[in-house]
């Protein structure tokens, strides 16, 4: 039996758009023969588009330009019913992640509005500016062994890491999930000191979940490597209960 296929949108307000849904397009080709599964990767501008969607990925870009944009377009309520009522399947990258946090620090003057559903705070541009973007090999054991023997070539721009996950009390979006870490690089100054016996420092956390919802500081996208791109769509086919 062929399922209906899943609909998959990428939020096209700034940012990486185009990247994503290439990368999309080479992982569904993974998946969708073996478990007999139909993708289709959309734009995203509209409510009317948000709702034909089944899941979403929040691109890279700049979190205050895309909260703006999609303010002014109406999107923003119908993003948090989407995250956090209806518990669709979302990640974001980068931008996405901050877009996705319940708090982020600093931000501009007065703050700026975020979706939220992942219980923790972001902290913006951890390392920098764009001048200090940089590539690091990272271990992400949930993509299995492979995770494990090949490290993931992570690309930060102007990244965002999560500097405190929110324990106390519950977000709509979290269904009484926990946060799970699923990533964490430490600079190299971090695991000199490890190696040599100092306080183990927990490096940064930059990959997390809380149920529904996925967050990466780096942009697989960026890369030729599908194997995030792959993972996250079996979530969403877990998620909707489809190839069972
Ligand atoms: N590459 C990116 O997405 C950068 C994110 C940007 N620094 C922000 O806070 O929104």
């Amino acid at each position: 039996m062929v399922n209906k296929p899943i609909a998959v949108g990428v939020l096209a307000l700034q940012g990486g758009v185009v990247e994503h849904l290439n990368l999309l397009r080479k992982a569904s080709a993974h998946i969708q023969s073996a478990d007999n599964l139909q993708f289709t990767f959309n734009e995203v501008r509209t409510p009317p588009q948000l709702a034909q969607c089944d899941a979403l990925i929040l691109p890279g870009g700049e979190s205050t330009t895309m909260a703006i944009v999609a303010s002014r377009l109406g999107l923003l309520e119908p993003l948090r019913t989407f995250v956090k009522v209806q518990h669709k399947p979302v990640w974001g990258t980068c931008a996405g992640l901050v877009m996705l946090a319940e708090e982020a620090a600093a931000t501009k003057q007065g703050g700026q509005e975020l979706i939220g559903g992942l219980n923790v705070r972001v902290l913006r541009n951890r390392y920098g500016t764009q001048m200090q973007s940089f590539v690091a090999g990272l271990d992400l054991s949930f993509l299995g062994d492979s995770g494990k023997d090949d490290p993931f070539r992570a690309v930060f721009i102007r990244a965002p890491i999560v500097e405190k996950i929110i324990t106390e009390g519950e977000v709509d979006g979290s269904k009484g999930s926990k946060v799970e870490v699923l990533g964490v690089f430490r600079a190299e100054g971090q695991q000199a000191r490890l190696e040599q016996g100092g306080e183990a420092e927990k490096g940064d956390i930059v990959a997390v979940r809380q149920g529904n919802v996925f967050g990466t500081s780096f942009h697989p996208e960026l890369t030729n490597d599908i194997r995030i791109h792959v993972w996250w769509l079996r979530q969403v086919v877990d998620a909707l209960g489809h190839g069972k």
